[in-house]
């Protein structure tokens, strides 16, 4: 409980998250670096860094992230940011001796057409979808990075693979922020404006909606980093997820009920679908132990209280 524990982009949501699910389990030692701080794309103050707190585990929550416009918009900056970020941190940690560091990845690093669900064995087993291959390939490259430490110097470096993500703290920008998130804030902001003027007004998503996508809820990914965190792990890759998916139109009609938004629901087929699917075979982790417990519906109705509640204050990241 008392093992120095260095968590990389604390303040996201996800970061926030395993912060708070590893205070609540008592451990009082974590550390963290804001990035104005700390630019982890700065190799040198990455160094200092670890030579000065030399931590004893490193959990890796903090890269350049978006939804998938953001991702196709900004190419150059989701692959650069993202390997100067995980590679500084990697190298670093392995140079400072540190025994333990777990990786977060993303469902996105599998073939765009791989069989479904996603096992582990279909990385790098065919091309990936266009729209975030620059994030996948950084995100790949920091999974290879862990791995070779692992064969080579036997250190348990791990990468853990989520699904989408969503939840208190996410990012509700427009243009950058994922989708649950953003049919939170389209939903909520067309039923207070109906409300003041005494209409439905329609809601523009993006896209078909025809695309499959799967969703676990944070506080449960910052439960299975804690378990990864206490485990010990015989490979080196791990998805993490419910193992459930829903049409991103079963989406959008969940989350009109869940805010109450009454009328159309209008698609901007101009707007990329990215992966029809990427549905996660989440037997690994079960087998090693751990398992998703919050359901769609739930973590829906809990967010949508978190954003009430963080009126004028929720993220909006630019880029
Ligand atoms: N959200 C999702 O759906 C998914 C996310 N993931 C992964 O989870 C991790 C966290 O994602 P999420 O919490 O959603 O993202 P957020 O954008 O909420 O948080 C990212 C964090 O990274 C930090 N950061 C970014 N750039 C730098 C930098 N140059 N130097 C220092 N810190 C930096 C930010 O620090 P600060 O706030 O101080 O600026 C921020 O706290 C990422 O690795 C992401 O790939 C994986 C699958 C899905
Ligand atoms: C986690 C994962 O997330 C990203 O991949 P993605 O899942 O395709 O991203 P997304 O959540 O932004 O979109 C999911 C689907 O939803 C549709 N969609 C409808 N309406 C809105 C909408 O209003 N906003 C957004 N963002 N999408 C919308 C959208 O058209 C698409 O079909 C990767 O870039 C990468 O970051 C990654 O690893």
């Amino acid at each position: 409980m008392n093992k120095k524990i260095y968590i990389a982009g604390h303040r996201g949501m996800v970061g926030s998250s395993i912060w708070r699910a590893l205070e609540a389990k008592g451990y009082a030692n974590l550390i963290g670096r804001t990035s104005a701080e700390l630019d982890l794309k700065n190799q040198n103050a990455v160094v200092d860094f670890f030579q000065t707190e030399k931590p004893e585990v490193v959990i890796d929550a903090a890269a350049r992230v978006g939804g998938i416009m953001a991702n196709s918009s900004f190419p150059y900056q989701f692959l650069m940011e993202n390997m100067q970020i995980q590679n500084n941190l990697i190298d670093s940690a392995f140079h400072s001796d540190v025994q333990k560091f777990i990786f977060l990845g993303s469902s996105c690093i599998y073939p765009k057409f791989a069989p479904q669900p996603l096992k582990e064995e279909y990385l790098l087993t065919a091309p990936l979808e266009p729209t975030n291959e620059w994030y996948a390939i950084a995100k790949i490259t920091g999974v290879k990075a862990c791995e070779s430490i692992r064969k080579q110097y036997g250190k348990d470096y791990i990468s853990l693979m989520p699904t989408n993500l969503y939840g208190p703290y996410d990012n509700f920008d427009l243009n950058t922020s994922h989708v649950l998130p953003a049919m939170i804030r389209k939903f909520h902001e067309a039923k207070e404006k109906n409300e003041a003027i005494g209409v439905s007004e329609p809601v523009e998503l993006w896209g078909s909606g025809n695309p499959m996508r799967e969703f676990l809820y944070v506080e449960d990914l910052a439960d299975a980093v804690v378990f990864a965190l206490e485990n010990e792990f015989h490979d080196n890759l791990y998805n993490v997820g419910t193992g459930v998916d829903l049409t991103i139109r079963e989406l959008a009609q969940l989350i009109q009920r869940t805010v109450g938004h009454t009328g159309e629901i209008l698609w901007d087929v101009d707007k990329p679908d990215g992966t029809p699917r990427k549905l996660m075979d989440v037997s690994k982790m079960e087998n090693a132990g751990w398992k998703a417990k919050v359901g769609l519906e739930e973590g829906i109705a809990k967010t949508y209280q978190w954003f009430l509640e963080h009126q004028g204050t929720f993220k909006e990241v630019k880029i």
